[in-house]
């Protein structure tokens, strides 16, 4: 079979597209150093890791379902991982995004070229655990330099068994993956692997259907009660003085999302995505969330139905996966998107406001609004192509966004939604 191999270096793409044996392709040198912070600060200044002279040279693969294979060189866990490739237009937050369970399955290519440099540290974990498939990136830092760095990138990658690739042209991925849709890849740093062996292992795999909700839930309710530290609560006064008891479903829950909720006064019980709706009316919620998760809405049927039960008898809001199930659960249809929404600078309008909102948002997935029963409300769009990114339901006291209100991509545009989630619910206890 005839495989267009990509030999991306450092500092130049070469456009030299040919077959399997690339004898003949101009090559270029590519220097890269890899420093290392010690595990622990008392021990001191960072130092340089001068083992790895002389240079390393490509040792990992990268080969897309659509045949092309791109050499790399990898840094974290080594092996051979499956998954479908995503690119991400965030400058900051990689470590947010590789913790983000919503990415279960998925390899994260930053389009940022330049990742690494503020290492990571134990605060910004959006849980406990990265599910995702792999990090792509173009540059991977030399050095670390943050006073909150406790780990280099690549250690932290090593410790969590996820593989990641530097030296590749994310450029020309990101192109590919706009014009063609998102692929699945084959992330390989095994010799013996014949480039058709991945490349048929990416055929052959397929994330659509599939529940990756199960993998990445609790197994056991259990209570919430960090808030986000006052050194970065942005926001001054407005907390509820009243306490609202939350039950959140666990269908891949990013950590901020309990923090945002605890800081607006909320007592929170989180629960597994197979929590029956029964059991959470006994606990008398005042309100409960549908979270974020990772694949398809349509693979995943027992949480459908647990959302249909709790409508109408007690305020939700949706979240991204919970936003989509929420869409099933009214009679709508989810459709796949081209290449999806990953990002931390996406403008919204909020049409309830009528202001624009820069936006962190992880879906692959949207709700088709024209399949959604009359009297449901659009209450906010992407601007970049129009999809829904918000809808309400006063009827059914339901509210929700395709997107992330609890992210802090640099602005906060989007949190004042959690006041509109305790309104809901201090309505409905006047109601009551
Ligand atoms: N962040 C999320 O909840 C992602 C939702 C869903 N998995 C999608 O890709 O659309």
């Amino acid at each position: 079979m005839a495989i267009r191999v990509m030999d991306l270096v450092s500092g130049a793409s070469l456009n030299c597209f040919h077959f399997k044996n690339p004898k003949g392709c101009v090559k270029s040198r590519s220097f890269s150093i890899r420093c290392s912070v010690p595990l622990s600060s008392s021990q001191g200044a960072a130092t340089i890791d001068l083992g790895e002279r002389p240079w390393k040279v490509s040792d990992a693969r990268l080969v897309l379902e659509d045949g092309s294979v791109w050499k790399a060189k990898s840094f974290g866990a080594s092996g051979t991982q499956v998954g479908e490739v995503v690119f991400n237009t965030s400058l900051t937050g990689y470590q947010e995004i590789l913790t983000d369970p919503s990415y279960a399955g998925q390899f994260v290519l930053m389009t940022n070229p330049h990742i690494g440099n503020t290492g990571v540290n134990f605060d910004d974990e959006e849980a406990r655990q990265c599910f995702l498939a792999g990090l792509v990136i173009r540059s991977l830092s030399i050095s670390t330099s943050n006073w909150r760095c406790k780990q280099t990138l690549g250690d932290y990658l090593i410790e969590r068994n996820i593989m990641g690739i530097y030296d590749v042209d994310t450029r020309a991925i990101t192109r590919r993956l706009r014009e063609d849709g998102s692929l699945i890849g084959v992330l390989s740093t095994e010799k013996s692997k014949s480039d058709d062996e991945l490349l048929e292992m990416s055929r052959s795999w397929n994330i659509v259907g599939v529940d990756l909700i199960s993998g990445v839930s609790c197994k056991s309710p259990y209570e919430w009660v960090d808030r986000t530290d006052l050194e970065w609560e942005f926001k001054s006064g407005g907390h509820s003085s009243e306490t609202f008891h939350v039950v959140a479903y666990d269908f891949g829950i990013k950590s901020n999302i309990l923090r945002r909720l605890a800081s607006y006064g909320c007592k929170i019980t989180v629960v597994p995505s197979t929590w029956a709706a029964s059991e959470t009316l006994k606990l008398k919620p005042d309100g409960v969330l549908f979270s974020n998760g990772p694949g398809d809405p349509s693979a995943v049927p027992y949480a459908v139905e647990t959302v249909k039960q709790l409508l109408g008898k007690v305020p939700v809001f949706g979240i991204c996966m919970g936003h989509q199930l929420l869409g099933q659960a009214l009679g709508g249809k989810t459709f796949k998107m081209k290449f999806g929404h990953h990002g931390g600078n996406h403008p919204v309008r909020n049409f309830r406001n009528d202001r624009v909102e820069i936006s962190a948002q992880n879906h692959n997935y949207a709700v088709d609004p024209a399949s959604l029963p009359e009297g449901v409300e659009v209450t906010h769009i992407n601007l970049n192509d129009g999809s829904c990114a918000g809808l309400a339901f006063p009827k059914l006291k339901i509210m929700s966004l395709q997107y992330h209100p609890e992210a802090s991509p640099g602005p906060h545009d989007s949190d004042s939604v959690f006041g509109d989630f305790i309104a809901m619910m201090k309505q409905e206890k006047r109601n009551a």
